[in-house]
């Protein structure tokens, strides 16, 4: 089955610093494929990569079988998309926003003005619909993120820690509703977390990041994914210093 979502050995450094180091990666159609990572493991930038800003140094990334570079309105209009903040317009309401969104996401007016609503009903966002988005609360304002990600059906889905601020219930409302996206859209999904039982419970495919590389797989629904996890941080923290060791001997040391 040919990816949907891909990046291809990308490798970016910023500030000077290397982020990423050649990251490959794919997700199929109706798949939720999760990055796992410690903090600056460097699973924002490989999404902002993905979703256009900034390019990459080397490789590249592709959705939908079109280069990102070159990606025009059609492929960005099949693509649900919230990162680390998510983005909503202070001054206009709940509502609104996610009429924009689905605006600019290529719905015609008739289209967009009724969407909103489902999206709205299945994030539990009824009751905020008239608020300014700029009054809502941190949680909240992820479930707007969501909606604004969601409201257009999406096949594409790059979303990263969407479930970071929201309560309990909210964490099991995303699930359901990446689920439902992969089961009714057939969307590729890629997310990222911090949370591995969340990952677990709603991801075909979970790839480690660490130190800007892809060091490993968790298998979901395995025992002890945490001891997994830091089984093999430690390991490739191991295996990098054995490696800085040896470039700093020099040939010929033993
Ligand atoms: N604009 C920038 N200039 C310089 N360094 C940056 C910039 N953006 C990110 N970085 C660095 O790149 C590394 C990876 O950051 P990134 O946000 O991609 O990690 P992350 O895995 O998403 O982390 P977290 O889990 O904390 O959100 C970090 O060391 C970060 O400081």
């Amino acid at each position: 089955m040919p990816a949907v979502i891909a990046a291809d050995r990308i490798t970016k450094s910023l500030g000077g610093l290397p982020v990423l180091d050649g990251v490959s990666l794919d997700v199929g159609p109706a798949e939720i494929h999760a990055l796992v990572g410690l903090n600056g493991a460097g699973k924002t930038t490989l999404m902002r990569i993905l979703l256009g800003m900034p390019a990459p140094d080397r490789g590249s990334g592709s959705l939908a079988g079109v280069p990102v570079s070159g990606a025009g309105a059609r492929t960005w209009s099949r693509l649900g998309q919230m990162l680390e903040a998510p983005f909503a317009y202070p001054e206009l309401t709940v509502r609104e926003n996610v009429y924009s969104s689905a605006r600019l996401h290529g719905m015609g007016r008739k289209d967009a003005g009724s969407a909103p609503e489902a999206a709205l009903n299945s994030l539990g966002l009824e009751e905020y619909a008239a608020r300014r988005a700029g009054t809502l609360s941190l949680g909240n304002r992820q479930r707007l993120g969501l909606a604004a990600a969601l409201v257009h059906r999406p096949t594409m889905l790059v979303l990263d820690e969407p479930g970071n601020a929201l309560d309990p219930r909210g964490v099991i409302v995303l699930r359901q509703l990446l689920q439902d996206a992969c089961r009714a859209s057939g969307a590729a999904i890629l997310v990222s977390s911090h949370h591995l039982d969340e990952v677990a419970r709603m991801a075909g495919r979970i790839s480690v990041l660490h130190r800007g590389r892809v060091i490993g797989n968790l298998q979901p629904g395995t025992v002890d994914l945490e001891r997994q996890f830091f089984d093999r941080v430690l390991r490739a923290d191991q295996q990098r210093s054995d490696e800085q060791r040896s470039a700093a001997q020099g040939p010929g040391q033993p």
